[in-house]
């Protein structure tokens, strides 16, 4: 424990005896029922995370879950886009509803809220986190087998909020071939191991371009180290996503249900085990 411990585990991260991330869980809305809460994290930003969160939510709805999306990256929020969701979402006094895509996922960003989507949110550390401690408590989450959670890149606040606040069951790890894979995922790993959260795997992203006429496999950032990284760490590889056309296409165009496509299939199949 720090000699300067205040008590307040919510402003420190430190990995002391002391800390009990348990008794931090805030209650969801006593409407809402949420089963499993699945967290996408990277270590930096345009790696793809909210595309994968984006896509693990489609593959799951597909298979006949009932599936949420909680855009928790408060600052850089991408999901409605990626969904082609423009409404604002409604509330009362005491709740706020979250907005159904086409094909019935439970949505809620901070986009959904503001009076215009464009408008830059410019709050600092602490409201941030607030917003999205209260996503979780304040939004009716209607019959949710699985909500992912689309993380803002790196371990900072809001992170550390999502972990400690809400009852997280595992967490998704994106990276992409050209970042310094090893210590990011070591970030990643240590942080989840200090607040008791298992890993169900990593996936890469834009791993490779399929070339159109011989489907070869061009590694355009060089050759992957994920699998090095999975071995050092102990975790599986759940997927190795393609840089295409079609998927910048549909995150751009609001159309990510309409993506097909196996690649989730590893990492959907390990959300499932979850249950
Ligand atoms: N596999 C892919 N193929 C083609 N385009 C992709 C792929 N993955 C992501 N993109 C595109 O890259 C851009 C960044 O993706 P995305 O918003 O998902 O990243 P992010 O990691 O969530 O970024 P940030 O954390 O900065 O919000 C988007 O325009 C998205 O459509």
């Amino acid at each position: 424990m720090s000699e300067n411990c205040s008590h307040d585990c919510g402003s420190c991260s430190a990995d002391c005896s002391s800390r009990s991330p348990q008794n931090m869980i805030e209650q969801p809305n006593k409407e809402s029922r949420i089963d499993k809460v699945i967290g996408v994290v990277s270590g930096k930003g345009g790696v793809g995370k909210s595309m994968i969160s984006s896509m693990l939510a489609v593959n799951l709805q597909r298979k006949g879950h009932h599936t949420a999306i909680m855009d928790a990256d408060v600052t850089g929020p991408s999901i409605p886009k990626a969904f082609g969701i423009t409404e604002h979402a409604i509330g009362t006094d005491t709740v706020i509803y979250p907005v159904e895509s086409k094909t019935g996922i439970q949505t809620m960003s901070v986009n959904l809220l503001l009076e215009d989507s464009n408008d830059p949110v410019i709050w600092r550390g602490p409201v941030i986190a607030g917003t999205v401690k209260q996503f979780w408590t304040d939004v009716l989450w209607k019959d949710v087998d699985y909500m992912i959670v689309d993380m803002p890149p790196g371990t900072g606040d809001v992170p550390l909020t999502v972990f400690q606040s809400l009852p997280v069951d595992g967490i998704v790890i994106v990276t992409s071939p050209q970042e310094l894979v090893s210590m990011i995922v070591g970030k990643a790993v240590r942080m989840a191991q200090m607040m008791n959260i298992p890993i169900l795997g990593i996936i890469e992203n834009m791993s490779y371009v399929e070339c159109p006429d011989c489907g070869k496999q061009i590694h355009i950032f060089g050759e992957s180290h994920v699998d090095e990284v999975a071995k050092q760490y102990n975790l599986p590889v759940l997927g190795r996503i393609p840089m295409t056309a079609e998927i910048a296409a549909a995150s751009d165009a609001g159309n990510v249900e309409e993506l097909q496509g196996n690649w989730f299939d590893d990492a959907v199949a390990a959300i499932e085990k979850l249950s």
